[in-house]
C-alpha cells in the first residue's frame, strides 16, 4: 500500500467515542487501508457554529492502496453507514471525516482539495495531527506542523479526552 494519507475525524453526537471507534473500524475493515498511526482523542469547543454539544476530534495516519478520490469515497461511504444526517453547515454530525493530506499531493476537483483548505486554521485538527507528526509539512506551506501550531491562538478549545499512551490507554482497534 503506496500512499500515506491522514484523516481527522469529529463527532458530536452520542454515542460521540463509539462513532469515532466504529469509523475507524469501518474504514479499516477495507482490505486496501492499514491503520499505522493514531493520536490522543480530544474533546473541543465546537468552531464555526457554536451552539451545538462540545465534539470529540482526532486524527489518525493510514497506508492505502486507493487513490485520493477512492478514499473520498470510502470516507462518505463510512459517513453515510454511521447515519450521518446533513442539515446544518458546520452543525451536529454522527461522524464527519476529512482528508487532511494525501502524500504531497495538491489536488483540487469539484469534490476533493487536499491539503483540506481549513486545516490549518483549525486547533481540532491541527492539535491531533502534531502529536503524531510534528515534523510534518503540508504541500504548499512553508512551515512544519509544529510552527504553525505555535501561531493558532484557540489551543485551550482543545483538550485531551482519552490519551493515546498512558494509564488509559486508547486501542482504536479493540472490539
Ligand atoms: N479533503 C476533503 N476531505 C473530505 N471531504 C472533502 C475534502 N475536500 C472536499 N470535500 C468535499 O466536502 C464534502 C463534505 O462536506 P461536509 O458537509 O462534510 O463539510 P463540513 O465537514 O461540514 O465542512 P468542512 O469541509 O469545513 O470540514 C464532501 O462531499 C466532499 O466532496
Ligand atoms: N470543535 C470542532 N468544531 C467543528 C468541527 C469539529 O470537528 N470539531 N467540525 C466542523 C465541520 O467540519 C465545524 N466545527
Amino acid at each position: 500500500m503506496e500512499n500515506r494519507a491522514f484523516i481527522a475525524l469529529g463527532s458530536n453526537i452520542e454515542n460521540r467515542y463509539d462513532n469515532i471507534t466504529s469509523a475507524i473500524k469501518w474504514l479499516t475493515s477495507h482490505p486496501n487501508i492499514e491503520l499505522v498511526n493514531y493520536s490522543s482523542i480530544y474533546e473541543t469547543d465546537p468552531v464555526g457554529y457554536e451552539d451545538q454539544n462540545l465534539f470529540l476530534n482526532m486524527v489518525i495516519e493510514i497506508m492505502t492502496g486507493l487513490n485520493a478520490m477512492e478514499l473520498l469515497e470510502f470516507c462518505l461511504k463510512t459517513e453515510l453507514e454511521l447515519g450521518r444526517k446533513r442539515e446544518v453547515r458546520w452543525g451536529p454530525r454522527t461522524i464527519d471525516l476529512d482528508i487532511l493530506i494525501f502524500n504531497q499531493e495538491n489536488i483540487e476537483t469539484e469534490k476533493l482539495t487536499v491539503p483540506h483548505p481549513r486545516m490549518v486554521e483549525r486547533s481540532f485538527v491541527m492539535v491531533p495531527l502534531a502529536e503524531i507528526t510534528p515534523e510534518q509539512r503540508i504541500p504548499g506551506v512553508d512551515k512544519p506542523l509544529n510552527l504553525l501550531l505555535n501561531e493558532l491562538p484557540d489551543k485551550e478549545g482543545v483538550r485531551i479526552w482519552k490519551r493515546k499512551n498512558g494509564e488509559d490507554v486508547f486501542e482504536p482497534i479493540e472490539s
